[in-house]
């Protein structure tokens, strides 16, 4: 069997299991945890001392060799905070007006591409597949190609994809397609995705020769997920929140502070929930977990200062002097403790106004007692509402439309709520984190395979 050797950007190193990372790193370390192998990439820091040379830093624990580099400040500012994420970050989430894209950007990306696929082949063994992560690593496969590895290469899109009118609007899109057409494989999270993928590519360049490219929805481990969240209720901290709360109601968000999670609007339709329906003032409490996500880019600096203030207001405007309506935390919580939440919670509110896929709406599913089951109120937008569609499902952008889903999602009757919670925890269990990294290496082999024949 040939090892799996995985590249991204963001690596959950040993010393940072427990740590908030966001969902690629969870779910890629519960897919190499169980099948061994190698995971290169960024270590997280930044060395303000590097100039051009430096060596991976390479170290084993529970059967995954850890391999990363660290950026210099130049790398850092370029290709992670200036093109990841104030380019295609915000283009792949349809928001054209927060791309800041500059020459030197597009430059600085590229040449830390260049960077790891000069340091990936020394650290090979033979026998490889590679399964390269996310927009920062875009051209990395056809860089690998140049530096002659024949391996299978893979890659796989955590976030959506956007329609051609969107993405041509990217300076420099076309080395970016041709890039991805040099993979064997191209993974997406759902069919709207993959669909707008190849349709850019009928748009540019109807006759280049097109990688396979399929769907793979990531998720979860789901009895490890339902484990854990057991064990998280039963916590100190699960049981001190119960008893904070007394016998209200919890409806809870975890998202990274992001303009992409759909906060605002979020907090909008809570301030017009407890507006038009006075039952649930001082019956419910609205819980929302927001670590602060790259805060040096101006747009997350700015959703940070206008959520406060929206925080105080709503508080201002509705608290008693024995009950607080919102709980509104920024910062990041172990991931066990953040499934005992989930666990304790009535209500899951995640309504991002666009998501790759979202996993703490699967983690929300996974956590919850099967004999009463709170509700999910979900995004259309997020990937995970291909699967799970016993939530109920909302429009971000009708924050009216999200105050009747809450106050649905309140009132629910046990019977529903068991039927729809069944519903999403079977299609959870179809397709689970192991199936998706099956699937994906599967389709790698053969794709690799039909790519070696056609070229004979
Ligand atoms: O690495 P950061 O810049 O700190 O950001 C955290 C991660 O955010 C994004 O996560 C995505 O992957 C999840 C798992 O597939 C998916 O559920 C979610 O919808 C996506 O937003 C980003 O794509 C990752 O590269 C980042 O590491
Ligand atoms: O304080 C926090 C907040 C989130 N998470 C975890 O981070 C992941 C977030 O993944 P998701 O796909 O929902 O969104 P992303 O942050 O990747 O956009 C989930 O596994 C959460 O349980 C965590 O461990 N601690």
């Amino acid at each position: 069997m040939s090892r799996l050797v995985t590249v991204s950007n963001r690596v959950a190193l040993p010393s940072q299991l427990q740590a908030a990372q966001g969902g690629l790193a969870v779910g890629l370390r519960s897919a190499l945890e169980e099948s061994g192998g190698m995971w290169f990439g960024w270590d997280g820091g930044v060395d303000e001392r590097i100039d051009g040379l430096r060596q991976p830093r390479v170290q084993t624990a529970n059967g995954v060799r850890y391999a990363t580099l660290r950026l210099s400040r130049l790398e850092y500012d370029r290709y992670y905070l200036g093109y990841a994420n104030q380019v295609l970050w915000p283009l792949f989430h349809y928001r054209m007006s927060f791309v800041h894209c500059r020459r030197e950007r597009i430059e600085g990306y590229w040449e830390v591409n260049r960077l790891f696929a000069e340091h990936l082949p020394p650290l090979l063994e033979g026998d490889e597949i590679i399964w390269v992560h996310d927009y920062h690593f875009i051209p990395l496969g056809q860089l690998l190609r140049e530096q002659g590895v024949e391996a299978p290469i893979g890659f796989f899109l955590h976030t959506p994809f956007p329609p051609w009118d969107v993405f041509r609007a990217l300076p420099g899109h076309e080395p970016l397609l041709e890039a991805l057409c040099r993979y064997d494989l191209v993974g997406f999270q759902t069919r709207i995705d993959r669909d707008n993928f190849l349709d850019c590519l009928t748009h540019y360049r109807p006759q280049l020769q097109r990688p396979r490219a399929e769907v793979f929805p990531i998720s979860i481990d789901v009895d490890q997920v339902a484990r854990e969240a057991q064990r998280g209720y039963n916590s100190q901290q699960g049981r001190r929140l119960q008893q904070s709360l007394r016998d209200r109601r919890l409806m809870i968000g975890v998202d990274r502070l992001d303009y992409s999670k759909g906060l605002r609007n979020r907090f909008e339709a809570y301030e017009a929930l407890l507006e038009q329906h006075s039952e649930h003032r001082g019956d419910v409490v609205f819980l929302q977990i927001a670590p602060v996500s790259r805060g040096d880019v101006p747009e997350y600096e700015e959703i940070r200062q206008y959520l406060e203030y929206l925080a105080g207001h709503i508080n201002g405007r509705f608290a008693e002097y024995d009950w607080v309506p919102l709980r509104y935390l920024n910062r990041g919580f172990h991931r066990s403790n953040i499934l005992g939440f989930l666990a304790r919670s009535d209500v899951g509110l995640i309504t991002p106004m666009r998501d790759g896929m979202n996993l703490v709406a699967k983690e929300f599913v996974a956590a919850q007692d099967p004999g009463d089951p709170g509700a999910l109120v979900l995004s259309r937008y997020a990937g995970a509402a291909e699967e799970l569609d016993g939530a109920v499902l909302v429009n971000p952008y009708d924050v009216d439309q999200m105050v009747d889903a809450m106050h649905q999602a309140l009132t629910m009757p046990l019977g529903e709520r068991r039927e729809r919670w069944q519903q999403m925890m079977d299609a959870l269990r179809r397709q689970d984190v192991h199936r998706w990294r099956k699937d994906f290496i599967q389709a790698l082999h053969d794709a690799h395979r039909a790519r070696g024949s056609e070229a004979l």
